[in-house]
Protein backbone atom coordinates (compact mmCIF):
# COMPACT_ATOMS: atom_id res chain seq x y z
CA UNK A 1 0.00 0.00 0.00
CA UNK A 2 0.73 3.56 -0.69
CA UNK A 3 2.01 5.32 2.57
CA UNK A 4 2.13 8.66 1.04
CA UNK A 5 -1.05 10.58 2.17
CA UNK A 6 -2.48 7.66 4.63
CA UNK A 7 -3.31 8.17 8.00
CA UNK A 8 -1.97 6.13 10.71
CA UNK A 9 -2.44 5.75 14.88
CA UNK A 10 0.49 4.30 17.13
CA UNK A 11 -0.27 3.31 20.52
CA UNK A 12 2.91 3.71 22.76
CA UNK A 13 3.97 6.17 20.05
CA UNK A 14 5.43 8.88 22.39
CA UNK A 15 8.89 7.47 22.72
CA UNK A 16 10.87 4.09 22.24
CA UNK A 17 10.22 1.75 19.36
CA UNK A 18 6.81 3.44 19.24
CA UNK A 19 8.22 6.51 18.36
CA UNK A 20 10.91 5.09 15.99
CA UNK A 21 7.92 4.02 13.93
CA UNK A 22 6.01 6.72 14.02
CA UNK A 23 9.01 9.02 12.59
CA UNK A 24 9.35 6.43 10.12
CA UNK A 25 5.70 7.12 8.46
CA UNK A 26 5.98 10.39 8.45
CA UNK A 27 8.94 10.11 6.58
CA UNK A 28 6.82 8.46 4.10
CA UNK A 29 4.70 11.12 4.10
CA UNK A 30 1.71 9.41 6.64
CA UNK A 31 -0.31 11.82 9.31
CA UNK A 32 -0.18 10.27 12.29
CA UNK A 33 -2.04 10.06 15.71
CA UNK A 34 0.19 8.96 19.40
CA UNK A 35 -2.18 7.36 21.13
CA UNK A 36 -0.29 6.85 24.34
CA UNK A 37 -1.06 6.85 28.24
CA UNK A 38 1.70 9.08 29.11
CA UNK A 39 0.12 12.80 27.96
CA UNK A 40 3.29 14.74 28.46
CA UNK A 41 5.91 12.54 26.77
CA UNK A 42 3.46 12.61 23.88
CA UNK A 43 2.82 16.49 24.11
CA UNK A 44 6.79 16.64 23.71
CA UNK A 45 7.32 14.24 21.16
CA UNK A 46 4.36 16.07 19.11
CA UNK A 47 6.35 18.79 20.06
CA UNK A 48 9.57 18.21 18.23
CA UNK A 49 8.57 16.34 15.27
CA UNK A 50 5.91 19.46 14.45
CA UNK A 51 9.05 21.42 13.93
CA UNK A 52 9.04 18.90 10.62
CA UNK A 53 5.61 18.00 9.88
CA UNK A 54 3.37 20.18 10.68
CA UNK A 55 -0.35 19.44 11.59
CA UNK A 56 0.77 15.58 10.30
CA UNK A 57 1.42 14.89 13.76
CA UNK A 58 -0.86 14.88 16.80
CA UNK A 59 -1.72 13.13 20.04
CA UNK A 60 -4.73 12.14 22.00
CA UNK A 61 -4.14 9.79 25.83
CA UNK A 62 -5.11 6.79 25.66
CA UNK A 63 -5.01 3.59 28.03
CA UNK A 64 -5.16 0.64 25.92
CA UNK A 65 -6.43 -1.77 27.92
CA UNK A 66 -9.78 0.72 28.01
CA UNK A 67 -12.59 0.25 25.31
CA UNK A 68 -14.00 3.59 25.31
CA UNK A 69 -10.91 5.70 24.58
CA UNK A 70 -9.48 3.48 22.42
CA UNK A 71 -12.67 3.78 20.22
CA UNK A 72 -12.41 7.63 21.02
CA UNK A 73 -8.90 7.96 18.96
CA UNK A 74 -10.41 6.25 16.11
CA UNK A 75 -13.19 9.11 16.41
CA UNK A 76 -10.94 12.20 16.74
CA UNK A 77 -8.46 10.66 14.27
CA UNK A 78 -11.35 11.12 11.77
CA UNK A 79 -12.31 14.43 12.78
CA UNK A 80 -8.82 15.63 12.85
CA UNK A 81 -7.43 14.60 9.14
CA UNK A 82 -10.80 14.01 7.75
CA UNK A 83 -10.55 10.33 6.66
CA UNK A 84 -10.66 6.78 8.31
CA UNK A 85 -7.49 5.16 9.74
CA UNK A 86 -5.34 3.25 6.63
CA UNK A 87 -2.98 1.70 9.11
CA UNK A 88 -3.26 1.20 12.86
CA UNK A 89 0.30 0.01 14.77
CA UNK A 90 -0.41 -1.94 17.86
CA UNK A 91 2.90 -1.66 19.63
CA UNK A 92 2.40 -0.27 23.57
CA UNK A 93 3.50 -2.89 25.41
CA UNK A 94 5.57 -3.86 29.23
CA UNK A 95 7.70 -6.31 30.39
CA UNK A 96 6.69 -6.58 34.00
CA UNK A 97 6.80 -10.33 35.49
CA UNK A 98 5.77 -9.23 38.74
CA UNK A 99 2.70 -7.76 37.69
CA UNK A 100 2.06 -10.19 35.04
CA UNK A 101 -1.91 -9.43 34.59
CA UNK A 102 -0.92 -6.44 33.57
CA UNK A 103 1.60 -7.52 31.47
CA UNK A 104 -1.01 -9.76 30.02
CA UNK A 105 -3.59 -6.95 30.00
CA UNK A 106 -1.35 -4.26 28.03
CA UNK A 107 0.41 -6.70 25.64
CA UNK A 108 -2.34 -9.22 24.50
CA UNK A 109 -5.79 -8.15 25.74
CA UNK A 110 -5.31 -4.53 24.89
CA UNK A 111 -4.05 -5.49 21.25
CA UNK A 112 -7.27 -7.19 20.98
CA UNK A 113 -9.50 -4.59 22.19
CA UNK A 114 -7.28 -2.32 19.86
CA UNK A 115 -7.81 -5.04 16.88
CA UNK A 116 -11.36 -5.11 17.30
CA UNK A 117 -11.80 -1.37 17.05
CA UNK A 118 -9.61 -1.25 13.80
CA UNK A 119 -11.43 -3.70 11.76
CA UNK A 120 -14.47 -1.83 12.88
CA UNK A 121 -13.04 1.26 11.42
CA UNK A 122 -11.01 0.32 8.77
CA UNK A 123 -12.54 -2.87 7.55
CA UNK A 124 -14.81 -1.98 4.10
CA UNK A 125 -18.00 -3.48 4.92
CA UNK A 126 -17.68 -0.24 7.66
CA UNK A 127 -17.40 1.83 5.47
CA UNK A 128 -13.83 1.96 6.04
CA UNK A 129 -10.90 1.93 2.86
CA UNK A 130 -9.53 -1.25 4.15
CA UNK A 131 -5.39 -1.11 5.38
CA UNK A 132 -2.71 -3.04 7.39
CA UNK A 133 -3.08 -3.57 11.08
CA UNK A 134 1.06 -3.75 12.53
CA UNK A 135 2.04 -5.08 16.33
CA UNK A 136 4.86 -4.65 17.74
CA UNK A 137 5.39 -8.56 18.87
CA UNK A 138 8.98 -9.57 19.95
CA UNK A 139 11.96 -11.35 18.99
CA UNK A 140 11.02 -13.26 22.25
CA UNK A 141 7.19 -14.18 20.07
CA UNK A 142 9.79 -16.58 18.49
CA UNK A 143 11.97 -17.81 20.74
CA UNK A 144 11.73 -18.83 24.67
CA UNK A 145 13.53 -16.39 27.33
CA UNK A 146 13.68 -17.85 30.82
CA UNK A 147 13.77 -14.26 32.69
CA UNK A 148 10.45 -13.08 31.30
CA UNK A 149 8.15 -16.24 30.29
CA UNK A 150 4.96 -14.02 30.52
CA UNK A 151 6.00 -11.60 28.67
CA UNK A 152 7.45 -14.09 26.25
CA UNK A 153 3.76 -15.99 26.27
CA UNK A 154 2.05 -12.21 25.44
CA UNK A 155 4.41 -11.97 22.52
CA UNK A 156 3.98 -15.48 21.36
CA UNK A 157 0.32 -15.10 22.10
CA UNK A 158 0.05 -11.75 19.12
CA UNK A 159 2.37 -13.91 16.72
CA UNK A 160 -0.45 -16.16 16.97
CA UNK A 161 -3.03 -13.99 17.04
CA UNK A 162 -2.20 -12.09 13.92
CA UNK A 163 -1.37 -15.39 12.04
CA UNK A 164 -5.56 -16.55 12.59
CA UNK A 165 -6.18 -13.20 11.12
CA UNK A 166 -4.57 -12.95 8.00
CA UNK A 167 -5.18 -16.65 7.25
CA UNK A 168 -9.31 -15.56 7.41
CA UNK A 169 -10.38 -14.75 4.04
CA UNK A 170 -13.46 -12.49 5.59
CA UNK A 171 -10.75 -10.25 7.01
CA UNK A 172 -8.86 -9.76 3.86
CA UNK A 173 -12.00 -9.13 2.20
CA UNK A 174 -12.75 -6.43 4.19
CA UNK A 175 -9.32 -5.07 2.80
CA UNK A 176 -7.12 -5.90 5.88
CA UNK A 177 -3.58 -7.34 6.25
CA UNK A 178 -2.35 -8.34 9.73
CA UNK A 179 1.47 -8.65 10.37
CA UNK A 180 3.78 -8.25 12.71
CA UNK A 181 7.58 -6.91 14.14
CA UNK A 182 9.73 -8.82 15.95
CA UNK A 183 12.74 -6.97 17.19
CA UNK A 184 15.76 -7.93 19.44
CA UNK A 185 17.48 -5.91 21.93
CA UNK A 186 16.15 -2.12 21.14
CA UNK A 187 17.63 1.29 22.75
CA UNK A 188 15.00 1.81 24.93
CA UNK A 189 13.80 2.03 28.55
CA UNK A 190 12.25 -0.88 28.66
CA UNK A 191 15.22 -3.19 28.63
CA UNK A 192 16.82 -1.23 31.61
CA UNK A 193 13.11 -1.27 33.64
CA UNK A 194 11.98 -4.94 32.57
CA UNK A 195 11.05 -6.40 35.50
CA UNK A 196 12.32 -9.92 35.21
CA UNK A 197 11.80 -13.10 36.92
CA UNK A 198 14.54 -13.57 39.26
CA UNK A 199 12.94 -17.21 40.50
CA UNK A 200 13.32 -19.67 37.46
CA UNK A 201 17.07 -19.22 35.99
CA UNK A 202 19.58 -17.17 37.16
CA UNK A 203 21.78 -18.09 35.09
CA UNK A 204 19.87 -17.47 32.00
CA UNK A 205 19.25 -13.93 33.14
CA UNK A 206 22.90 -13.31 33.50
CA UNK A 207 23.44 -14.62 29.96
CA UNK A 208 20.73 -12.15 28.96
CA UNK A 209 22.10 -9.44 30.73
CA UNK A 210 25.75 -10.00 29.25
CA UNK A 211 24.45 -10.42 25.74
CA UNK A 212 22.68 -7.18 25.90
CA UNK A 213 25.60 -5.62 27.01
CA UNK A 214 28.10 -7.28 23.99
CA UNK A 215 25.73 -6.47 20.86
CA UNK A 216 25.28 -3.14 19.17
CA UNK A 217 21.42 -2.36 20.46
CA UNK A 218 18.91 -1.86 17.58
CA UNK A 219 17.87 1.76 17.26
CA UNK A 220 13.88 2.27 17.31
CA UNK A 221 14.31 3.93 13.58
CA UNK A 222 15.11 0.27 12.72
CA UNK A 223 12.12 -1.26 13.59
CA UNK A 224 10.34 1.69 11.58
CA UNK A 225 11.97 0.35 8.38
CA UNK A 226 10.89 -3.09 8.90
CA UNK A 227 7.30 -1.86 9.38
CA UNK A 228 7.73 0.09 6.54
CA UNK A 229 8.06 -2.86 4.50
CA UNK A 230 5.36 -4.80 6.22
CA UNK A 231 2.96 -2.39 5.14
CA UNK A 232 4.32 -1.65 1.94
CA UNK A 233 4.27 -4.93 0.74
CA UNK A 234 0.75 -5.89 -0.43
CA UNK A 235 1.85 -9.63 -0.39
CA UNK A 236 2.82 -9.18 2.91
CA UNK A 237 -0.03 -10.80 5.22
CA UNK A 238 0.35 -12.93 8.65
CA UNK A 239 4.03 -12.52 8.89
CA UNK A 240 6.12 -12.10 11.76
CA UNK A 241 9.42 -10.45 10.33
CA UNK A 242 12.57 -10.22 12.53
CA UNK A 243 14.53 -7.66 13.23
CA UNK A 244 18.29 -8.08 14.50
CA UNK A 245 21.93 -7.89 13.70
CA UNK A 246 21.32 -11.30 11.40
CA UNK A 247 22.15 -13.23 14.40
CA UNK A 248 19.98 -14.20 17.04
CA UNK A 249 22.81 -16.12 18.68
CA UNK A 250 21.20 -19.49 19.13
CA UNK A 251 20.92 -22.48 17.50
CA UNK A 252 16.71 -23.39 17.73
CA UNK A 253 15.07 -20.65 17.00
CA UNK A 254 11.19 -21.91 17.48
CA UNK A 255 9.82 -20.07 14.61
CA UNK A 256 11.84 -22.08 11.84
CA UNK A 257 10.04 -24.76 12.55
CA UNK A 258 6.78 -23.66 11.65
CA UNK A 259 4.79 -26.01 9.05
CA UNK A 260 4.44 -22.65 6.63
CA UNK A 261 7.51 -20.48 7.97
CA UNK A 262 5.90 -17.17 8.20
CA UNK A 263 9.59 -15.04 9.68
CA UNK A 264 11.52 -13.32 7.20
CA UNK A 265 14.65 -12.12 8.76
CA UNK A 266 16.52 -8.58 7.36
CA UNK A 267 19.84 -8.07 8.24
CA UNK A 268 20.70 -4.69 8.85
N1 LIG B 1 12.96 -2.37 23.59
C1 LIG B 1 13.09 -3.58 23.09
O1 LIG B 1 14.17 -4.18 23.11
C2 LIG B 1 11.92 -4.22 22.43
C3 LIG B 1 12.19 -5.35 21.62
C4 LIG B 1 11.12 -5.99 21.01
C5 LIG B 1 9.84 -5.53 21.18
N2 LIG B 1 9.62 -4.45 21.97
C6 LIG B 1 8.23 -4.02 22.10
O2 LIG B 1 8.14 -2.70 21.61
C7 LIG B 1 7.01 -2.06 22.19
C8 LIG B 1 7.42 -0.72 22.71
O3 LIG B 1 8.41 -0.92 23.71
P1 LIG B 1 9.59 0.12 23.97
O4 LIG B 1 10.83 -0.64 24.07
O5 LIG B 1 9.49 1.24 23.03
O6 LIG B 1 9.17 0.57 25.44
P2 LIG B 1 9.01 2.01 26.10
O7 LIG B 1 8.76 1.74 27.52
O8 LIG B 1 10.14 2.88 25.70
O9 LIG B 1 7.69 2.61 25.41
C9 LIG B 1 6.43 2.07 25.66
C10 LIG B 1 5.37 3.12 25.37
O10 LIG B 1 4.08 2.52 25.57
C11 LIG B 1 3.30 3.40 26.36
N3 LIG B 1 2.32 2.64 27.13
C12 LIG B 1 2.54 1.79 28.18
N4 LIG B 1 1.38 1.34 28.66
C13 LIG B 1 0.40 1.89 27.92
C14 LIG B 1 -1.02 1.82 27.94
N5 LIG B 1 -1.68 1.08 28.84
N6 LIG B 1 -1.72 2.52 27.02
C15 LIG B 1 -1.09 3.29 26.11
N7 LIG B 1 0.26 3.42 26.05
C16 LIG B 1 0.98 2.73 26.95
C17 LIG B 1 4.29 4.13 27.26
O11 LIG B 1 3.76 5.33 27.78
C18 LIG B 1 5.45 4.34 26.30
O12 LIG B 1 5.31 5.54 25.56
C19 LIG B 1 6.50 -3.02 23.27
O13 LIG B 1 5.40 -3.75 22.78
C20 LIG B 1 7.67 -3.93 23.49
O14 LIG B 1 7.28 -5.18 23.99
C21 LIG B 1 10.61 -3.78 22.58
C1 LIG C 1 18.82 -8.40 30.34
C2 LIG C 1 17.74 -7.60 29.82
C3 LIG C 1 16.81 -8.45 29.10
C4 LIG C 1 15.59 -7.69 28.93
C5 LIG C 1 14.60 -8.57 28.30
C6 LIG C 1 13.27 -8.07 28.63
C7 LIG C 1 12.45 -7.67 27.73
C8 LIG C 1 12.74 -7.83 26.34
C9 LIG C 1 12.11 -7.22 25.43
C10 LIG C 1 12.27 -7.34 23.99
O1 LIG C 1 11.04 -7.69 23.44
C11 LIG C 1 13.25 -8.36 23.48
C12 LIG C 1 14.62 -7.93 23.57
C13 LIG C 1 15.65 -8.76 23.62
C14 LIG C 1 15.58 -10.24 23.65
C15 LIG C 1 16.04 -10.77 24.97
C16 LIG C 1 16.60 -11.95 25.16
C17 LIG C 1 16.71 -12.95 24.12
C18 LIG C 1 18.11 -13.25 23.81
C19 LIG C 1 18.10 -13.95 22.52
C20 LIG C 1 19.44 -13.95 21.95
O2 LIG C 1 20.27 -14.76 22.38
O3 LIG C 1 19.67 -13.18 21.03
Amino acid sequence: MKIDGSVAIVTGGAQGVGRGIVEALLGKGAKVCIADINKATSELTVKELAETYGDKIFCKECDVTKDAEIRAVFGVVQDKFGSRADIMVNNAGICDEFDFARCVAINLEAQIRCTHAAVESMGVNNGGKGGVILFTASILGVIPFQGAPVYCATKHAVVGYVRCLASCPSYSQCGLRFNCICPSYVDTPLISVAELSKNIDAECIDAAIEKRNSVDLLRPSDVGVGCIKLIEDDTLNGKALVVNHGDTGRGDVAVYSFAEPPTDTIKL
